[in-house]
């Protein structure tokens, strides 16, 4: 099901907002967000996922607003969110700390200890599931937040740096994992990372200082690099072109 945001406006401190009246949806298949430093990405993704609260506008996904007291609980059921930084939960295992995370999302104590084997295979943790989550390593904790926010098999998925810290074998799973989630859910990744957007993502969205710079479908976002770029570097150059204003 599709995400909607409408005319959202959010500040963390008086005089600096960071997003003014932005508005964009994300549908069906998987979505790269991307941006400069301090865009506004992280900020957005919290938004989106309710952790963070707009101070107007709207989030919805169906007829559900993440800003009505009535919807907010079942509107959280149905989003999976990486946030930037994941937290250990000290004293839990990494299976533990799963199942829990799904608990929390409305499953049953049965249905969660069920979905985490499933959302740990889905992120290659299973060796690793009675580990403490406090003795993982960046890149299995990254694993261990992508597998919290898929666990209750949430309609809509955002991430937000997925891939950050992930060694090359570890990317590569992400990306089959993104194929496989596409055809089911609307996926929001932000990352920093443009090579291969082509064979991961079906649409993209830049944001710059705030501001939706760009939105559309893969293919046309590669065509704003200039004329001549090699195609390994038709992303970046993309990107560049958009950021700068040249595009
Ligand atoms: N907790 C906070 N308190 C105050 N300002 C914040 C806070 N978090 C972010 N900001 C500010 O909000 C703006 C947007 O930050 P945000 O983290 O959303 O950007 P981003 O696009 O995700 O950046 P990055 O690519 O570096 O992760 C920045 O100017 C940042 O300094």
């Amino acid at each position: 099901m599709p995400i909607s945001i409408s005319e959202c406006s959010f500040m963390y401190r008086r005089g600096f907002p960071v997003l003014e009246g932005l508005s964009l949806s994300f549908g069906h298949g998987a979505t790269v967000l991307l941006g400069p430093n301090g865009a506004g990405k992280s900020t957005l993704l919290g938004i989106a996922a309710s952790a963070l609260r707009p101070a107007s506008g709207h989030v919805r996904i169906g007829g559900l607003d993440a800003r009505s007291r009535k919807d907010v609980k079942e509107y959280r059921r149905k989003v999976g969110w990486l946030p930037q930084q994941v937290k250990a939960v000290p004293g839990l295992r990494v299976r533990e700390q799963v199942a829990h995370a799904g608990w929390l999302k409305g499953l049953s104590r049965v249905e969660a200890w069920k979905a985490s084997t499933r959302a740990l295979d889905q992120v290659d943790l299973t060796d690793l599931s009675m580990r403490r989550t406090t003795e993982l390593s960046g890149g299995q904790k990254r694993r261990l937040g992508i597998a919290q926010a898929l666990v209750h098999s949430a309609e809509v998925v955002l991430m937000d740096e997925p891939t950050a810290g992930l060694d090359p074998s570890q990317r590569a799973t992400f990306r089959d994992l993104v194929g496989r989630l596409s055809s089911t859910v609307a996926l929001v990744v932000s990352t920093h990372q443009t090579e291969d957007l082509a064979d991961i993502y079906r649409s993209v969205v830049v944001l710059d200082r705030g501001r939706v710079r760009h939105q559309g479908a893969v293919g046309s976002f590669l065509d704003l690099a200039p004329a001549g770029t090699a195609a390994e570097r038709k992303a970046e150059a993309a990107y560049a072109a958009i950021c700068t204003g040249e595009a």
